[in-house]
C-alpha cells in the first residue's frame, strides 16, 4: 500500500501485530492511569524502541519514516504506546545522536534500547509558546554546571531516565544562549536536585505529565549537549532536532484518528435503525467519507515530512509544522465524528470512543500549538520572520 518497500511493509505489519497487545490493555491503562510497563517491555523486546539509533551504537539505524510506520500502528491501538514510540525514537534521542559526544550517544542508546522513554524539558510555567523566554539557568562552575529552574508539562516526568533539559547557559557570569543538558536518573528516585510532581491530565492518562523543579541540579560538563554553531545558535539547532518529534506527535494524532475511524466504519455497518444499517444514511456515509479523506490527507503530509529527513538529518521544519497542524486539527474532528457514529454507546466509558476523543485533544497544544505552528508555516512560506512580541517589528526595522 502507498508505495511502501517490502521491508517497510514488513516492519509495519510486525508493528500492527504487536500493537494488538497494546489494544488489549489500552482501556486498563487509561483507567489505572499507570505507565504501561509490561507493554513497554514487549515493545522493547520487539525492537520498537531505539529504531532510529545508528548501528554503531547498537540500534538498527532505521529512518524517521520507518519509525512513523511503527508509531501509527501503535497509536491506532493505544495512543500512550504510540507516544512512547515517539520519544524513544525522536526528540531527545535524535538531538543526542546528531550532536552528542560518543559517550553521550552511548548513554542515550543504551537507555532507549533497554526500554527508556526519554523526557524533553523545554516548557516553563511562564514560557510555553514563547519558549525562548525560558528562565531556567545552567551556571558553569569549573567542570560542572548547576541548573535552577521550573519546567512544566514534562511527558514522562518521574518515569523517564534520560532527560534533555533546555536551559540558558551562563559562563563567567555571562549568558551565552540556550543549550541542552543531559541528566540521567539512575536509581528509583529522582536525581538529587530534581523533583517531579504529576499533573492530572484529560487524555493519554497512562502517560505521566509532570511539573519538574530543579534546584542546584549538578550536571558534569561532559553531559552538556553542544550543537554546532555555538551557544547563540543552540536553541535553533535543538529545534531542528525537535522537528522530528513534531512529526512523531503528528503521527500519533493520525494513528488515533485512524483507529477511531476503523471502529466507526465497523459500527456504521453493524448498527441498524429504521430497518437498515446506519451507514446507508447519507449524513453518516458522507461523514465517513470526509473522515477517510482527512486521514489520507494527513497521512500524506506526515509521510512527506518524515521522508524529508536525510540519512543523518531531521525532518524539514516547514513540512513538520504543516503535518502537525493538519493531523492535530484532523484528529479532534475525526475522533468526534467517530463518537457521533456510535451514538450513546460511544459516550460510554465502557467504549474506546470517548478515550479517542480525550486522547486526541493534546496535539493542537503540545509540541507547538496549532496557532504558533501556523505562524511558523507562514514564516517559512513568506520567507520572513513574523515577530510575536509587541516591539518585534520595530526592533527588526531598527536592525
Ligand atoms: C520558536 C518559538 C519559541 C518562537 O520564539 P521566537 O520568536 O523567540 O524564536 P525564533 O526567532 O522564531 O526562533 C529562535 C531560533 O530558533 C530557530 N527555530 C525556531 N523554531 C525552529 C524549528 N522548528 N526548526 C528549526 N529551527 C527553529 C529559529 O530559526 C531561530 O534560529 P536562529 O537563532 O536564527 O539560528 C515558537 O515559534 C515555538 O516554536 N513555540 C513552540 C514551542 C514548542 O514547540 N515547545 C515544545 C515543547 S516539547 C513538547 O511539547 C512535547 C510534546 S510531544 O512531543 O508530545
Ligand atoms: C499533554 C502535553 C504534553 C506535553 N509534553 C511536553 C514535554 O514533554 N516537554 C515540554 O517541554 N513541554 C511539553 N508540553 C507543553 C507544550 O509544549 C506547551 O503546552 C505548548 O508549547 C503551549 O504552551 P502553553 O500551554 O503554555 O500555552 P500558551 O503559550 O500560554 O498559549 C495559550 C494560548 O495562546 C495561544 N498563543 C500563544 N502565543 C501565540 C501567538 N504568538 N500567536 C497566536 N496564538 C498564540 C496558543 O496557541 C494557545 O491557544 C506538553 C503539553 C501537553 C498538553
Amino acid at each position: 500500500m502507498h508505495g511502501l518497500t517490502e521491508a517497510e511493509a514488513r516492519l509495519r505489519d510486525r508493528a500492527r501485530e504487536v500493537a494488538q497487545e497494546a489494544a488489549a490493555q489500552a482501556a486498563a491503562t487509561d483507567r489505572s492511569e499507570q505507565y504501561p510497563w509490561p507493554m513497554v517491555r514487549r515493545m522493547t523486546e520487539a525492537g520498537f524502541l531505539g529504531l532510529t539509533v545508528p548501528k554503531e551504537w547498537g540500534g538498527p539505524g532505521l529512518s524517521y519514516f520507518d519509525a512513523v510506520l511503527v508509531i501509527e500502528e501503535f497509536s491506532k491501538a493505544c495512543a500512550v504506546s504510540g507516544r512512547i514510540a515517539v520519544e524513544a525514537n525522536m526528540g531527545a534521542v535524535g538531538a543526542i545522536m546528531a550532536y552528542g559526544t560518543d559517550a553521550q550517544k552511548k548513554v542515550a542508546a543504551d537507555l532507549v534500547l533497554r526500554g527508556d522513554k526519554p523526557a524533553i524539558l523545554i516548557t516553563e510555567p511562564e514560557a510555553g509558546s514563547a519558549a525562548t523566554e525560558m528562565r531556567t539557568r545552567a551556571v558553569r562552575h569549573g567542570d560542572s554546571w548547576v541548573i535552577d529552574g521550573d519546567k512544566t508539562w514534562i511527558t514522562g516526568g518521574g518515569i523517564s531516565r534520560l532527560h534533555l533539559i533546555f536551559a540558558r547557559a551562563v559562563e563567567d557570569g555571562e549568558e551565552k544562549g540556550i543549550g541542552g543538558f543531559i541528566v540521567v536518573r539512575d536509581g528509583e528516585g529522582m536525581p538529587p536536585g530534581m523533583e517531579a510532581k504529576r499533573i492530572p491530565s484529560m487524555g493519554l492518562r497512562g502517560m505521566p505529565e509532570a511539573d519538574v523543579t530543579m534546584r542546584g541540579l549538578m550536571v558534569p560538563d561532559s553531559m552538556v549537549l553542544r550543537p554546532p554553531g555555538g551557544w547563540a545558535r543552540g536553541f535553533g539547532r535543538l529545534m531542528d532536532a525537535y522537528n522530528g518529534q513534531r512529526v512523531g506527535a503528528a503521527t500519533v494524532a493520525l494513528g488515533l484518528a485512524a483507529g477511531a475511524y476503523d471502529h466507526a466504519l465497523a459500527r456504521a455497518q453493524d448498527r441498524r435503525q429504521f430497518g437498515r444499517p446506519i451507514a446507508e444514511f447519507q449524513g453518516l456515509a458522507w461523514m465517513l467519507a470526509d473522515m477517510s479523506i482527512d486521514i489520507e490527507a494527513s497521512r500524506a503530509l506526515v509521510w512527506r515530512a518524515a521522508r524529508s529527513a536525510g540519512p543523518n538529518g531531521f525532518p524539514d521544519r516547514l513540512a513538520a509544522a504543516q503535518a502537525k497542524v493538519m493531523a492535530a486539527d484532523m484528529a479532534i474532528r475525526v475522533t468526534n465524528q467517530a463518537l457521533q457514529v456510535w451514538g450513546a454507546a460511544g459516550y460510554s466509558r465502557d467504549n474506546p470512543m470517548e478515550r479517542y476523543v480525550r486522547d486526541a485533544r493534546m496535539f493542537a497544544i503540545a509540541g507547538g500549538t496549532a496557532q504558533v505552528l501556523r505562524t511558523q508555516v507562514a514564516e517559512q512560506i513568506l520567507g520572513r520572520k513574523l515577530p510575536q512580541t509587541r516591539d518585534g517589528f520595530l526592533r527588526a526595522a531598527a536592525e
